[in-house]
């Protein structure tokens, strides 16, 4: 396990690539609202997801209310932003191919 925080500069081009997710104002989390359909692609969106954040022993927070899936991203054990914050999110972008937004 590595929990090194990443520096402003890894931060900025990890965003580039996976895009749509904005840093928070204090810098320790990242964030992005996934629109669906409906509640169960909604659902399926957040089983994927819950069975890669399983996989990879790494949790988000997130909020669900019908077909919107509100997730923060952010690494508590370290206080805030790792390399694992990035593969759950490049892993979250895979789970959200159904999304309409
Ligand atoms: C004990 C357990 O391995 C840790 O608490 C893991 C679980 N999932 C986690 N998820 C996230 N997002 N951050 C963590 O620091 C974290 N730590």
């Amino acid at each position: 396990m590595k929990y090194d925080r990443l520096d402003r500069a890894a931060i900025d081009e990890n965003l580039a690539e996976l895009g749509g997710w904005a840093l928070a104002d204090d810098g320790l989390s990242i964030s992005k609202t996934f629109k669906f359909r409906n509640f169960v692609e909604a659902f399926g969106f957040m089983t994927e997801s819950a069975l890669a954040a399983e996989k990879f022993n790494h949790h988000p927070e997130w909020f669900n209310v019908y077909s919107r899936v509100e997730v923060k991203l952010t690494t508590h054990d370290a206080g805030g932003l790792t390399d694992h914050d990035v593969k759950l999110a490049k892993a979250m972008e895979k789970a959200a191919a159904r999304r309409i937004d």
